[in-house]
């Protein structure tokens, strides 16, 4: 049942806890609620979902809503000091509900130098494939088109709960990308699925959603386990403050308990699991709800008034993140692109009108997201970045930097125009190798922890991004464009002039930079026992009783969008988790 408040539950012991309704820990409680004789709370700070499913709006999720928690950034030294909003999903599904739907597990070398790192075998390649198959359902685009030639089925899960399809409504600019990767093949070879393992290369953007709404892991796992079983309970609008030492076990301080409350000046209620916790709060909440208990680096703890209860050093380090700034170009005012239902200030008429058509039949212009086509890039072999810096890439098959096309003004960052037809290029870079960090700032679970993503604290990653700069200015010089681009878009127009210095593109970069939204890594999984928050099983080392599966496990950020890996992930732990309780 779905409960709203500590008080309306009918008992506080259930055998497994998983904090946080959000994309991994959806997957682990639905899973484990398979087996009828288990007993599953799920507890979940954020409100329910209902809203957020049409793919356009995507954006809108998360700007100043109330489905997520409005985090902010410490100042960023490399973006003129400028504080960044840092989104994260406060919501049933979690960051699933309010993203941007993009659907992209890695490459292939990614998982294996992950698998290395973990000294685990299960987390390659080759062994996550089935898992990340079978969190998947490949689904048709809703606009009735014939989708083959644009992904490889042989790699999809055709049977799995999360719908995936390549977004609906063909655009103005898809067949101009498309004579791109033709005329510029070397730098831009059109790679028919770039979730094949081979990553690199220009191909359709596949996202998470089906029959024109989204697809999260709170309408994928959450409600139907909700729906078809009454083993599984999910208390929502109710945050995790601490876990609670409950006794010893093979020598080792074990915590089963923990305290929920309603808000800050509430008092706890005391949560047990027989069997296990499992934090899938993400890469800011797990990481914070360890420190909160007394389990990190202990200076830090007491700094904040936390008495130390277990040193494990690692815990809110090792941030890692992709930065993301966008950039435009104007096209001619006949383009059919998506400008009239976005810019600022335009007549409301043509964005009701998609609203009403998605509203009655799940059709239409808000089906698909803004662009369609994306790439996942290297920088060549005898670049002198690799040379003077190494290649921090996790192998040849990764990808350096990123870049998309979306066929209307779009900016995670910039204000927008009232008036205009654009194309926007999105530069993302993929294998950052600044380190951040998530520290407390408080005792309190309702004060938000210090995050510091730490952007182009490293010059590689700063440089890699010119490099993309230039990329996507030979991408759009290209021939197929000459009839349609008119001129840069006035923020643009020194970066991207024909003659721009390193320094103009880097007065851009650092005006306009934001995050893509994928911090992870804050409680990174390691072999070595010394290093690292968790074991390759997923348990937070030196304690029992508590795993973490969400995004702060991973020991590096894949050269991609995370959250197809998250699924797979979760997926994986979820299995682990029911082997190791033979359940
Ligand atoms: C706006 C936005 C756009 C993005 N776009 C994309 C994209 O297009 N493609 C992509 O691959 N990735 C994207 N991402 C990133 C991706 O969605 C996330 O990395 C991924 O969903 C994280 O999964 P998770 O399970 O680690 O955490 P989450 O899904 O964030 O789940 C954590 C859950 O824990 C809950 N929680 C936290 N603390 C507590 C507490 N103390 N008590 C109780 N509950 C708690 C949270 O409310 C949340 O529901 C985006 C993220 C955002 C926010």
């Amino acid at each position: 049942a779905l409960y709203t408040d500590p008080s309306q539950l009918t008992k506080t012991t259930y055998d497994f806890v998983v904090v946080g309704a959000g994309t991994a820990g959806n997957v682990v409680a639905a899973r484990l609620s398979e087996n009828p004789s288990v007993s599953v709370l799920v507890i979940e700070a954020g409100v329910s979902y209902v809203v957020l499913q049409a793919p356009l709006l995507g954006p809108q999720a998360s700007v100043n809503s109330p489905f997520d928690w409005n985090y902010t950034t410490v100042p960023q030294k490399a973006l003129n000091n400028q504080v960044l909003p840092y989104y994260r999903g406060f919501v049933l599904g979690g960051s699933s509900s309010t993203n941007f739907l993009t659907w992209t597990r890695g490459a292939r070398d990614d998982y294996d130098k992950f698998a290395k790192v973990v000294g685990d075998n299960s987390f390659s390649w080759n062994k996550l494939l089935p898992f990340f198959k079978k969190s998947e359902q490949w689904v048709h685009p809703t606009d009735g088109r014939n989708d083959s030639g644009q992904y490889d089925p042989s790699v999809h899960g055709h049977s799995g709960p999360v719908y995936l399809s390549v977004t609906g409504n063909l655009s103005a600019i898809d067949s101009r990308v498309m004579a791109t990767t033709q005329e510029l093949s070397s730098e831009f070879p059109f790679n028919l699925d770039t979730n094949s393992g081979n990553l690199l290369g220009l191909g359709w953007i596949q996202s998470h959603m089906g029959f024109g709404k989204r697809s999260s892991s709170a309408t994928a796992y959450l409600q139907p386990a909700l729906d078809a079983r009454t083993n599984i309970d999910v208390l929502i609008e109710t945050r995790v403050t601490k876990l609670l030492k409950t006794g010893t076990s093979s020598g080792l301080p074990e915590f089963k308990s923990l305290n929920v409350v309603k808000s800050a000046s509430s008092t706890p209620t005391v949560i047990t699991a027989r069997k296990e916790i499992i934090l899938s709060a993400g890469s800011i909440g797990s990481p914070q709800i360890l420190m909160l208990s007394g389990i990190g680096n202990p200076p830090e703890l007491t700094k904040v008034g936390i008495t130390p209860q277990v040193t494990l050093r690692e815990v809110g380090k090792n941030l890692q993140d992709h930065p993301l700034f966008t950039a435009q170009w104007k096209v001619r005012d006949d383009a059919d692109t998506f400008d009239p239902l976005t810019l600022a200030g335009v007549d409301p008429a043509p964005f009701l009108a998609a609203f009403a058509e998605w509203n009655a039949n799940k059709t239409g212009l808000l089906t698909a997201v803004g662009g369609k086509h994306m790439g996942f890039f290297r920088l060549p072999n005898n670049s002198p970045l690799l040379r003077r810096y190494g290649d921090p890439a996790p192998g040849p098959g990764s990808a350096h930097y990123e870049l998309a096309w979306q066929n209307g003004f779009v900016s995670v960052s910039q204000p927008f125009p009232t008036s205009g037809r654009y194309i926007s290029n999105i530069h993302v870079l993929n294998t950052p190798t600044s380190r951040g960090t998530v520290t407390l700032q408080s005792s309190s679970a309702f004060t938000q922890p210090l995050i510091d993503p730490n952007f182009y604290s490293s010059e590689f990653d700063l440089q890699t991004m010119v490099y993309a700069v230039r990329s996507a200015q030979r991408f759009i010089r290209s021939s197929a464009w000459s009839d349609y681009v008119v001129s840069a878009y006035t923020d643009s127009q020194d970066m991207f002039a024909l003659d721009a210095s390193d320094e103009t593109i880097i007065a851009y970069i650092r005006r306009w930079t934001h995050s893509i939204k994928h911090p992870m890594c804050t409680a990174a999984m390691h072999k070595d026992s010394d290093k690292g928050v968790v074991d390759n099983n997923f348990k937070v080392k030196k304690i029992k009783g508590v795993r973490i599966v969400d995004a702060a496990v991973f020991p590096f950020v894949p050269s991609a969008h995370p959250v197809a890996g998250i699924f797979g992930i979760a997926e994986l732990a979820a299995s682990k988790i029911k082997n190791f309780h033979g359940i």
